[in-house]
């Protein structure tokens, strides 16, 4: 059962405004009427209504041709809400409401109990149980529209036909309309069409849309059907606005320079934001930056450097602010990758493995920089603290390059090393992870890993394990730079050898010291001449295995 159009034309006796309209709509469905201005939807409600005849075609509801039902008839099989002020007189809302009911009373016009009670759930059904009493004339714009809506429902029609309902109504009185109306075509089974501007909340809820484009076509169809045929952008995209059809509202058309990942329950609306600052959201591949959300907010990664965002203001605020990054986030299948190549050279470290603690806070932490050269002691059997702690910070140097330039190695990428997280050992090895896997990539990864591993983490370790225990500067730079020597084996790279020339690494220790080092940590033969040895051919020390 349901409202059929046929080959229906529409206008004024000068004027034909429609023509040739065909469409459908069911009962227990919610079909919302859409179209620019003046493009003929008030004319098509009020021929649908039989207010002004129709100028060719036919309407038939529920198999009955709406042309030759008489008033009362029409009236008891539907109802109609139209922009047009009203004049009510001196009526009270309840009154006007019961209005509603003259179609179903007698010759007296009398309601009947059953006629209030019907009154009564119309009135609040629109939620306007305190307006029943007073002066439809004193009513708001809003209040009344609320009113005349109601005394539609008490009609109890088959059919419903509404033109703007909510032209009048606040922002939460409109959504409780619009839900209104889809409850009572499901639940009451009625075929409801109304028209609205209100685009992305009638394609949110409609079942079905009647949309006419500005040449006066009908286009009919469930909303998504009309979004992917391409119909939503051609009527109502401007030259600010275009409809996007994943998000299923309409967006800004910003100049979008650059590209923003953002990962999250919140993306959607994140999303939206960062599009008024010229960030378009991606979901895969490189991107310019990234914005992950955290227990605390939000965490915004871009040029090489991530940030704590608290709230949306934070994060727009900081979009904002960020210059045109040369450093840009990978791709994650990229950093996948890369980060399984380093795990298989560090075995010290995996990811996603140790949440907790980030590995830069132990640089600042007495206690934890004590208590792992205390352990590392102990393991090695010796009482010299300088010699615990220069070991240890040798394995640690060797992990972080490791992890480094095994990234770059296997897929131009270098991990989040500054998210890095840690786990001391009961022997002081130290373990670490990537619990929120990601990574940069740049056209020149050199600047980036040279601020990140040296000016990050070296230095800020060499600095807090010097005011725990008495190590020289040199001796601990030394380690660095042969614990990037041994990197450099597993992961040869042109990158790694420049950052051998850094100045710190450059003049810290004797080739012979650099290739003693290495060989300790990286296990090559105790003797004998090791191939792969940046430092050309040169003799292996003869070492002991190592324990780091
Ligand atoms: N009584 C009338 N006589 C002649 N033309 C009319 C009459 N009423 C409206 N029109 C014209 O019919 C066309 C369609 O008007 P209608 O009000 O149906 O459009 P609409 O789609 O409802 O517009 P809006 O979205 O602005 O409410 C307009 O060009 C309008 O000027």
């Amino acid at each position: 059962m349901s409202l059929h159009l046929r080959d229906l034309a529409v206008g004024y006796r000068k004027r034909t405004i429609l023509t040739g309209l065909n469409a459908t709509a069911e009962r227990g469905e919610l079909t919302v009427l859409l179209g620019p201005n003046g493009v003929g939807k008030s004319t098509l409600l009020r021929t649908l209504a039989g207010l002004q005849p129709a100028l060719g075609g036919a309407m038939h509801l529920d198999g009955a041709d709406l042309d030759e039902l008489s008033h009362t008839d029409r009236a008891r099989r539907m109802a109609v809400v139209l922009t047009d002020r009203v004049s009510p007189g001196l009526l009270t809302a309840r009154e006007l409401v019961g209005f509603g009911r003259h179609p179903h009373t007698g010759f007296t016009g009398a309601l009947t109990s059953h006629d209030h009670s019907i009154v009564d759930w119309a009135i609040d059904a629109v939620a306007g149980t305190h307006l029943a009493g007073r002066d439809v004339s004193e009513l708001s714009d809003g209040e009344r529209q609320r009113v005349l809506t109601a005394r539609a429902l008490a009609q109890e029609p088959g059919l419903l036909l509404l033109d703007e309902p909510s032209a009048f109504l606040d922002a939460p009185s409109r959504v409780a309309l619009t839900g209104l109306l889809r409850t009572l075509a499901s639940e009451r089974d009625l075929a409801i069409v109304v028209s609205t501007h209100e685009l992305e909340l009638a394609l949110r809820v409609a079942d079905a849309v009647w949309l006419l484009d500005h040449e006066g076509v009908l286009h009919t169809g469930p909303p998504e059907q009309l979004a992917l045929d391409g119909v939503i952008s051609a009527t109502f995209d401007t030259d600010e606005l275009r409809f996007d059809l994943t998000a299923g509202t309409f967006v800004l058309r910003c100049a979008t320079t650059r590209t923003c990942r953002v990962l999250g329950t919140d993306a959607a609306v994140l999303g939206r934001a960062l599009s008024r600052t010229g960030w378009a959201s991606s979901t895969s591949g490189t991107a310019d930056a990234e914005i992950r959300q955290t227990a605390n907010g939000y965490l915004g990664l871009a040029d090489g450097k991530s940030t704590d965002l608290p709230d949306v203001a934070a994060v727009v605020s900081w979009a904002r602010k960020q210059p045109v990054p040369v450093v840009r986030r990978a791709d994650p299948a990229d950093v996948a990758t890369a980060l399984a190549r380093a795990s298989a050279f560090s075995p010290y470290f995996a990811v996603d493995d140790i949440p907790g603690r980030t590995l830069g806070s132990i640089y600042a932490d007495r206690d934890a920089l004590t208590e792992a050269v205390r352990r590392t002691g102990l393991r090695l059997g010796v009482t010299e603290a300088r010699v615990a702690a220069s070991t240890w910070q040798f394995g640690l140097a060797a992990r972080l390059w490791s992890i480094a330039l095994g990234t770059v190695a296997a897929g131009d990428v270098v991990a989040d090393l500054d998210r890095l997280c840690y786990r001391l050992d009961d022997d002081a090895t130290i373990r670490l992870s990537l619990p929120e896997p990601g990574g940069w990539t740049a056209p020149d990864l050199t600047p980036l890993l040279t601020r990140i591993v040296i000016d990050e983490h070296l230095r800020p370790l060499h600095e807090g394990l010097r005011k725990v225990v008495p190590v020289a500067e040199g001796l601990l730079w030394g380690n660095a730079a042969a614990a990037l020597h041994g990197a450099l084996r597993l992961a040869p790279t042109e990158l790694g050898k420049q950052l051998l020339a850094t100045p710190e690494l450059a003049n810290a220790l004797s080739p012979q010291g650099i290739r003693r080092s290495c060989c300790l940590f990286y296990r090559t033969p105790t003797s004998g001449t090791c191939g792969d040895c940046p430092l050309d051919g040169a003799t292996v020390v003869t070492m002991k295995e190592s324990t780091a």
